[in-house]
């Protein structure tokens, strides 16, 4: 968990480096080498070899002590062999780094609001730039912690022009991750493609379950035992992005639809902080259409 001003937190900035590349033996050696070299110190390390997709993820992180500018170009430099040997795909980032970040919202508060509360207490390693809104609904929250709120109303055929104004205020404020916090409109498939891998959705059922518009009245006339709730990365296909995090909850024949509502709540907000906090912790790989998550 990412707390601001932790008493614990290393004296030495680190660096979390992640990669990906075709899965061989030597990698982790190759990898290790490199840093050894450069007198770095391995605080934390994780390493996956996919059988579906034959690829290798891995996440470092390293304290570089005694290097300039806390050894960000060094590390760059000495790993360019390795890089072309290995044909790494590779991204290096301070360690608590805050993530510039658009949070999306319709009219329901509660994730939006848990995002904000978290962002404030040190508890997400989150900078939110904007809160934008397809209804005015949530303006007030967002002024509270000091948000700028963007009201950008959408309709069928304002759409183009609605995520013309959203891709504005991304590139305006840098923001790098932008969040759906229980924003019921769908992306085109042309936004989806220009920010793949950098929006998270919080959908409110345990996907592949009741895709879509209204899930719990789904599952309520399903007659379901859990609820639950899923978060995932956006794509054109409605509710179908690589998993990210899921939760679920016990249910039983006494809970109405609005009782389940009330119940999943507390579940998606759970589950799109863990998956936001471990998307700005570079904890999230994408493998295919699936996710490998370094927790
Ligand atoms: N391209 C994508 N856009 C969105 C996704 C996604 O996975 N891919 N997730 C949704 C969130 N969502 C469920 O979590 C959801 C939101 C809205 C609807 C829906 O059908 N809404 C309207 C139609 C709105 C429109 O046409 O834009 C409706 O009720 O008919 C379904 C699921 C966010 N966007």
């Amino acid at each position: 968990m990412h707390l601001a001003n932790d008493p614990a937190a290393p004296a030495t900035p680190e660096w979390v480096l992640t990669l990906s590349c075709p899965d061989r033996p030597g990698i982790v050696h190759a990898v290790s080498g490199v840093i050894a070299g450069l007198g770095g110190n391995i605080t934390e390390s994780q390493q996956f070899g996919s059988p579906v997709t034959g690829r290798f993820y891995m996440r470092v992180q390293v304290a570089l002590p005694g290097t300039p500018d806390d050894g960000a170009d060094a590390l760059r430099d000495a790993l360019a062999r390795v890089v072309a040997e290995f044909d790494l795909t590779w991204d290096l980032d301070r360690v608590g780094r805050a993530v510039p970040t658009v949070i999306m919202v319709s009219k329901e508060a509660h994730c939006l609001n848990d995002l904000l509360f978290r962002q404030r207490a040190g508890d997400l390693p989150l900078d939110v730039v904007a809160v934008v809104g397809n209804h005015p609904d949530l303006a007030g929250l967002a002024t509270f912690y000091g948000v700028p709120f963007h009201h950008v109303p959408v309709t069928r055929d304002t759409k183009p022009e609605a995520e013309a104004e959203l891709l504005r205020i991304v590139e305006s404020t840098g923001a790098e991750l932008v969040v759906l916090a229980r924003y019921m409109q769908i992306l085109s498939d042309e936004l989806c493609v220009r920010l793949a891998g950098h929006v998270i959705n919080i959908h409110h059922s345990f996907l592949p379950s009741f895709k879509g518009a209204r899930p719990y009245h789904q599952a309520f006339e399903r007659g379901v035992k859990l609820i639950g709730a899923t978060s995932h990365y956006v794509t054109g296909d409605l509710d179908e992005g690589p998993i990210i995090e899921q939760e679920v909850e016990r249910v039983d024949h006494t809970r109405n639809p609005a009782e389940l509502v009330a119940l999943g709540q507390d579940v998606e907000r759970r589950t799109l902080a863990r998956a936001v906090r471990w998307h700005a912790e570079h904890r999230v790989l994408l493998d295919g259409l699936r996710t490998v998550v370094f927790r």
